[in-house]
C-alpha cells in the first residue's frame, strides 16, 4: 500500500512482535492442547468413543500447527468450508504477491505480525471444526469464566456503584454527569487490562476496587479525548427529537470483567440519556484467548442475573430487558475474525462498513481493535490518528484501549521518544492506556 509505513513483523528480532510469535504463541497453542487433553472424560460421556477419537485427531492438528510455527514453515491454505475460508485464501494469496520471488513463502516470523496472529487463531478454529463432533467447543471458555469467578469482587462494586448512580441520576446537574460518564468510560478503559492472550492464557482478573483507583491511574492515560466523546452525545442528547434514535455501537474486546465494565458503560448510557441504543459487536469464533462471543455475552448476563448479591442481580435482569426490549443489540458478524486492517473494511465487508455508517459514536475496545484501526505499522508517534486510520472514517469513533502492541500514533511531539528513554516496555504492558477520537469537533 503506498503511503503507509510497514507492518510490524515478528522478522524485527527483539520487538514485541517477534517475542509474541517465537513464545507467547506457542505457549497458548500448548495450553489450548492441554485444555483438549484435560476434556477428554467430558467428550467420552457426551460422545462415546466417537469423542475421544475426535479429541486425539483436533491435539494432532493442532500439535502439527505448534511445529509449521516453531519450526517457521509456510503459511499453508485453509482446508475445511466455513463462511470465511475462501475470504482467508484470498487474503494468503495477497499476502504471497507482496512477497518478491526470491523471498520464497509466507512464513511466520517474516509475515505482518497481525497476519500472522489472527491465523494462528483461525487455525486453531479450523482444527475444532474438523473434529465432529466436538466441533462446537470453546478451547477459550473456561479461562473467560475463571476470570470472571476471579473478579467478582470488583464486580459487585462497580455494579454497586452503578445502582446507586443511577437511584441519583436525575438529580446530577451537567457536570456531575459528565464526571460520572468519564469515571464509567475510565473504567471500561482499565478494565482492557485483562485481556488474557498477553499473558498466554494465564489468570487476568480483576482484583482491586478500580473505582477508587481512578485518580491514581489518570497519569497513565497518554491521549485523552473523552471531552470530545461528551460533547458529541450532550449535543446529540439536546438536539433530539422526540422519537429520534442515538446509537452508540460498541465493538467489543474481552469477556469476563472487560465485558462487564463495557456493559456497565452501556447502561450507564441509557440511564442518562446520552444515548438510547447500544449496539455490541462481537466474535463469531473463539479469538484472541479471552474475546466476547455471543455465547461469553449471553452467559455472563446469566451468571449476573443469577448472583447472589443485590445490586449485582439487579444489573443482569435490567441488561436482560434492555435486550429484550431492544435497547441493547448484540451482533456478530465474520470481518472482526478475519486479518484485514480496518481500512479494507468497505471492500472486504461493505454490509458491515453500511451498518457502522449509522452510528452517532463506535467506541473500539481493547488493543487488538487499535492494531487493526492503525493498520499495525510503524506509524511515527506524532502522527494524526486520522491519517493512521487511512481513509477508515464510517462514523465518529473513539479507541479505548491499554497499550499492548508497539504501535502508538497521534502523541504529543517529543511524548513517544521520552517515553522510549525512560521505560522502553512502555507500549507493550498494559499500563499504559488511551481514549482517541476521530470525527467532527
Ligand atoms: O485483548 P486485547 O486488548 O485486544 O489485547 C490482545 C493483545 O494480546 C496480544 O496479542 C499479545 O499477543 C497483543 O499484542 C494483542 O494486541
Ligand atoms: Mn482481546
Amino acid at each position: 500500500m503506498a503511503g503507509v509505513p510497514a507492518s510490524l513483523s515478528g522478522q524485527d528480532v527483539g520487538s514485541f512482535a517477534y517475542l509474541t510469535v517465537k513464545d507467547r504463541i506457542p505457549q497458548i497453542l500448548t495450553k489450548v492442547i492441554d485444555t483438549l487433553h484435560r476434556h477428554k472424560s467430558e467428550f467420552f460421556e457426551k460422545h462415546g468413543e466417537e469423542g475421544v477419537e475426535a479429541e486425539k485427531k483436533a491435539i494432532s492438528l493442532l500439535s502439527k500447527l505448534r511445529n509449521e510455527l516453531q519450526t517457521d514453515k509456510p503459511i499453508i491454505p485453509l482446508v475445511e468450508k466455513f463462511v470465511d475460508t475462501d475470504i482467508w485464501n484470498q487474503y494468503l494469496e495477497y499476502q504471497q504477491s507482496l512477497i518478491n520471488e526470491s523471498d520464497g513463502k509466507s512464513r511466520w516470523f517474516y509475515s505482518p505480525w497481525l497476519f500472522v496472529e489472527c491465523y494462528m487463531y483461525r487455525r486453531i478454529h479450523e482444527a475444532i471444526i474438523q473434529s465432529p463432533p466436538i466441533n462446537y467447543f470453546d478451547v477459550f471458555k473456561e479461562s473467560k469464566e475463571q476470570n470472571f469467578y476471579e473478579s467478582q469482587e470488583s464486580i459487585i462494586a462497580l455494579c454497586t456503584h452503578l445502582q446507586k448512580l443511577i437511584k441519583a441520576i436525575e438529580d446530577l446537574d451537567e457536570n456531575q454527569l459528565k464526571d460520572e460518564f468519564f469515571k464509567l468510560l475510565q473504567i471500561s478503559l482499565w478494565g482492557n487490562k485483562c485481556d488474557l492472550s498477553l499473558s498466554a492464557g494465564e489468570g487476568s482478573s480483576q482484583k482491586t476496587d478500580v473505582v477508587n483507583s481512578l485518580e491514581d491511574l489518570k497519569p497513565f492515560i497518554l491521549v485523552n479525548d473523552v471531552e470530545h466523546l461528551w460533547s458529541l452525545l450532550r449535543n446529540c442528547k439536546k438536539t433530539r427529537e422526540k422519537a429520534s434514535v442515538i446509537s452508540v455501537y460498541i465493538v467489543l474486546d474481552n469477556s469476563g470483567f472487560e465485558l462487564v465494565t463495557d456493559l456497565i458503560l452501556a447502561n450507564f448510557l441509557l440511564s442518562s440519556k446520552l444515548a438510547t441504543e447500544v449496539h455490541f459487536y462481537g466474535k463469531m469464533i473463539p479469538w484472541f484467548v479471552s474475546d466476547t462471543t455471543v455465547h461469553d455475552f449471553n452467559w455472563l448476563i446469566e451468571q449476573v442475573k443469577h448472583a447472589n448479591h443485590k445490586w449485582m442481580s439487579k444489573c443482569g435482569a435490567d441488561w436482560e430487558d434492555y435486550i429484550k426490549m431492544g435497547k441493547w443489540v448484540y451482533h456478530d458478524h465474520i470481518f472482526w475474525t478475519l486479518p484485514h486492517e480496518y481500512c479494507a473494511m468497505p471492500q472486504v465487508a461493505p454490509d458491515l462498513y453500511a451498518e457502522l455508517q449509522k452510528a452517532h459514536l463506535i467506541l473500539f475496545k481493547g488493543d487488538l481493535n487499535y492494531r487493526k484501526l492503525t493498520g499495525d505499522r510503524k506509524w511515527e508517534f506524532s502522527v494524526p490518528f486520522h491519517q493512521a486510520l487511512n481513509g477508515f472514517h464510517p462514523a465518529p469513533l473513539c479507541a479505548i484501549r491499554t497499550l499492548k502492541a508497539e504501535v502508538q500514533v497521534g502523541l504529543q511531539p517529543g511524548q513517544g521518544e521520552q517515553l522510549m528513554a525512560s521505560e522502553p516496555s512502555w507500549w507493550t504492558t498494559g499500563k499504559y492506556g488511551i481514549f482517541q477520537y476521530n470525527g467532527p469537533l
